[in-house]
């Protein structure tokens, strides 16, 4: 008798994504659209098992489009949904003896204490990807890109786990942002 061969990383993601995260029914979207499913990555990127594969998988997927932690120093975007994507990344890294910070952009600017937009170590002079968890319009991470700049950060790219194929590519590459995304549509059964 032959075993089943073990499901690969990318593999127990999905199944973790699909039962922890997608659920359907009419939502608004952060965008003010309508959609029938929501694919609420929270519930996946602050889960034992799927955050760190998170953290991995998209540490590997950076490295093969040439983003590995040679060519950037650190990872985060648009509070709330970034936050555990950037940490999951920074600890993946470090996993693997490599340094790669993160940080937090505000929605809005904080009017007391340093009064800084971007949390975290200092973006200016850096190269930096912009995390998501999931995209729809780009609208956020497109936030979180125009922050950084203007912080004096360089945005390289712009990565998600979790692409719906609703315009965010077309959006943040007229940006001149590559962007790069973990699971589609339908990875998840949603296409
Ligand atoms: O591509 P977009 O059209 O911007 O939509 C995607 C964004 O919507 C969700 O965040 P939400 O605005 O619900 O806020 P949260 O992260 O604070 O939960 C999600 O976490 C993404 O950041
Ligand atoms: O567009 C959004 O607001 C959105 C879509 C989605 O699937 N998941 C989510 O958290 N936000």
């Amino acid at each position: 008798m032959t075993d089943a061969p073990a499901a690969t990383p990318r593999d127990q993601l999905i199944a973790l994504v699909r039962d922890l995260a997608v659920v359907h029914g009419r939502v608004t979207l952060s965008s003010g659209k309508e959609a029938d499913y929501y694919v609420d990555l929270r519930r996946a990127t602050l889960h034992h098992r799927a955050a760190p594969l998170i953290g991995h998988l998209l540490l590997d997927l950076l490295e093969e489009a040439g983003l590995g932690t040679a060519e950037i120093d650190a990872v985060g975007g648009l509070t709330l949904g970034a936050d555990p994507v950037a940490t999951a990344l920074l600890h993946a890294a470090a996993s693997r003896g490599q340094d790669l910070d993160a940080f937090v952009v505000r929605k809005a600017g904080k009017a007391h204490g340093l009064q800084r937009r971007i949390e975290g170590p200092d973006v200016a002079g850096r190269r930096v990807v912009v995390v998501e968890d999931t995209s729809t319009t780009g609208g956020s991470a497109i936030t979180a890109v125009e922050a950084v700049r203007e912080a004096g950060g360089e945005v390289l790219a712009v990565a998600t786990i979790v692409d719906r194929a609703t315009g965010a590519r077309e959006a943040i590459e007229a940006l001149g942002v590559s962007y790069h995304h973990l699971l589609d549509l339908t990875d998840l059964g949603l296409a």
